[in-house]
């Protein structure tokens, strides 16, 4: 039986991964962070010395692009063939591209097809989907979709406690990946049917509580 899909969209920093991974434990479903594939592409470009703002170079990595992820105790592992990429993908320097590859129609076509392909095999009785599209290109008929926001400025200032003091540029780095990927997709509004669960002045429980509440109340209304 296909499991019940959470979708969640957002812009940066507005707690897709964390809160979707805590809703998905605490719901017994599996999760899916969308992104950590789009990072995993980037930080091939890089390591394979590829312009990041060729399209076609980026295109060509495709067919060598042999990526897996996997739910662990402390997170997503991820791979990029027997490259353990996990923290890699992370790292400033792939935040600061990894837009140039989501822009890549291409790109995306192939990695949605990928993220559907790992919500069918899921045995999980649901899976919580995050990322930009999912509520409206990967998982639009998902029985439950979410866009999760918060206001910019607590945003930065969740991601920047996240950060060594000093990383000045935080906010900077945030705003301008929202600008240049809501060029490819819009994250900021809410598509018709999505709810809008805004944590500006949540905490992290209530945040996530939000979230299961929404799905209990949708799923298993009575
Ligand atoms: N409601 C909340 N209250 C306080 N902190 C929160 C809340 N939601 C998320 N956070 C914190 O905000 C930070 C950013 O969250 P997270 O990394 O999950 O965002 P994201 O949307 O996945 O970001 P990105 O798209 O950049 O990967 C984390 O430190 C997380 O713990
Ligand atoms: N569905 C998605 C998910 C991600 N992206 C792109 O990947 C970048 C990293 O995503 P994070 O969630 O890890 O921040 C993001 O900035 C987008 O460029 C996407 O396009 N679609």
């Amino acid at each position: 039986m296909s499991p019940v899909v959470v979708a969640v969209d957002g812009p940066a920093g507005s707690g897709k991964s964390s809160v979707s991974k805590a809703a998905a434990r605490e719901l017994g479903y599996a999760y899916l962070d969308t992104g950590a594939a789009y990072r995993a592409l980037t930080w091939l470009a890089l390591e394979r010395g590829a312009d990041t703002a060729d399209a076609a170079a980026v295109v060509a990595l495709l067919s060598d692009f042999d990526y897996c992820t996997e739910l662990t105790e402390t997170g997503t592992a991820v791979r990029v063939g027997e490259a353990v990429v996990t923290d890699a993908i992370r790292e400033p320097r792939v935040s600061a591209v990894v837009s140039d590859i989501a822009r890549v129609p291409e790109v995306r076509r192939a990695l949605n097809e990928a993220f559907r392909r790992l919500i069918r095999a899921s045995d999980a009785p649901g899976i919580v989907v995050e990322g930009r599209d999912i509520t409206t290109v990967v998982a639009p008929d998902a029985e439950v979709r979410i866009l999760l926001t918060a206001d910019e400025d607590v945003r930065i200032a969740r991601r920047s406690a996240e950060l060594a003091p000093g990383a000045a540029s935080t906010a900077q780095q945030l705003s301008e990946r929202d600008r240049r990927d809501a060029q490819v997709v819009d994250f900021l509004t809410a598509a018709p049917g999505v709810t809008t669960i805004d944590s500006t002045h949540l905490d992290f429980p209530g945040t996530v509580q939000a979230v299961v509440d929404l799905v209990h109340a949708t799923i298993s209304p009575h």
